[in-house]
């Protein structure tokens, strides 16, 4: 990584008439990123990346991609940048290599260059053999990688993708991280994508939860999940009211009892373990430890869970069209 702010933004917001979109948003990404915009549907990311690629005009603030100012300067910016929406944008009817090659006329890439960038990022996706059929007898995740290819023809600084992996199937998915992580290792690119899945956002170098418009928290997923420091025990016991007792007489830590078990959170679950097993004097059937994940850091900084925050599908397809 180089060190070097590609996408940076000063109290960046979009008010649409009395509804804030986005509030004073603050954000650094460097070069070579992979940087996870998190949240749930209607949290502002759609509107953030509009305005990042220009669609969207600020109505306070200011942002910076590639260096150029994206309302002073949005030709320059928009020539820096490669945009891959959930709404498709290919040409079922041609193949690969022809909707490839009717983008790089679009951007204005010289053919001759076009030729062997086309071969080599039709490779860079897997699609090297099927390159001379038709779309349409495509599977989802090689449009989608279709779709990437065809974002980085005109050699773009920054790639914006807009929930990269929905709509695909698990194996899918872990595909098209794979083509997203030899892409940031072959190319020099920073890439700024949008997901509501936690367990994606995982496969960010850094990410930042956004909720209700405003920037809850940001860092590496390592570092969220450690400001939640502890891990999840769950037992299942032949008596959860006497175990969830003996935690709190023994230990002194908080525990709950639900439809799952007995709950509590303690620093090192694996080490915890044993101990409760020796001091507990009811069968203990079923115990789980689960570390940290994005889901405690959602809950933790904005209060509720991200899938009771989720209530409706993507925006940035009708931001395109507006
Ligand atoms: N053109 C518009 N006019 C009025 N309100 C809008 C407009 N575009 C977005 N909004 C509102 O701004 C807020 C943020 O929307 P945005 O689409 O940016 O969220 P999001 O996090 O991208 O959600 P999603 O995952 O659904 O795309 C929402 O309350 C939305 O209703």
């Amino acid at each position: 990584m180089s060190g070097t702010t590609v996408v940076e933004t000063r109290g960046l917001s979009k008010l649409f008439g009395q509804r804030a979109a986005v509030t004073g948003l603050d954000l650094d990404v460097a070069a070579g990123e992979i940087f996870g915009f998190l949240g749930p549907n209607g949290a502002g990311k759609s509107t953030t990346i509009g305005m990042l690629a220009t669609l969207v005009r600020p109505t306070l603030g200011e942002a910076r991609v590639a260096g150029y100012d994206v309302t002073r300067d949005p030709h320059a910016v928009r020539r820096r940048i490669g945009l891959v929406f959930q709404e498709p944008s290919l040409d079922g009817e041609l193949t690969a290599q022809e909707n490839m090659r009717f983008q790089a006329e679009l951007f204005g890439v010289p053919r001759r260059e076009a030729r062997s960038a086309i071969a080599a990022l039709l490779g860079l996706v897997d699609l090297t053999d099927r390159k001379d059929s038709p779309v349409h007898t495509y599977s989802g995740g090689m449009k989608r990688r279709l779709e990437i290819a065809k974002g980085l023809l005109h050699t773009p600084r920054v790639l914006f993708l807009d929930e990269p992996t929905t709509g695909l199937d698990p194996q899918t998915r872990a595909a098209i991280w794979e083509h997203l992580h030899r892409l940031r290792e072959e190319q020099e690119i920073t890439i700024f994508l949008t997901t509501h899945h936690l367990e994606e956002a995982e496969n960010c170098d850094r990410i930042a939860i956004m909720d209700e418009g405003e920037l809850a928290t940001e860092g590496t997923p390592a570092e969220l999940k450690a400001v939640i420091g502890s891990d999840l025990v769950v037992l299942r016991t032949g008596d959860d009211a006497e175990a969830a007792r003996t935690v709190r007489e023994r230990f002194g830590t908080e525990a709950e009892t639900g439809t799952d078990g007995v709950r509590l959170r303690v620093a090192d679950g694996a080490a915890f373990v044993p101990r409760l097993c020796a001091e507990i004097s009811v069968p203990v059937h079923a115990v789980t430890v689960t570390p940290p994940t994005l889901d405690d850091v959602f809950l933790h900084s904005t209060g509720r869970t991200i899938r009771d925050a989720d209530d409706g599908p993507g925006a940035l397809a009708a931001l395109e069209r507006r």
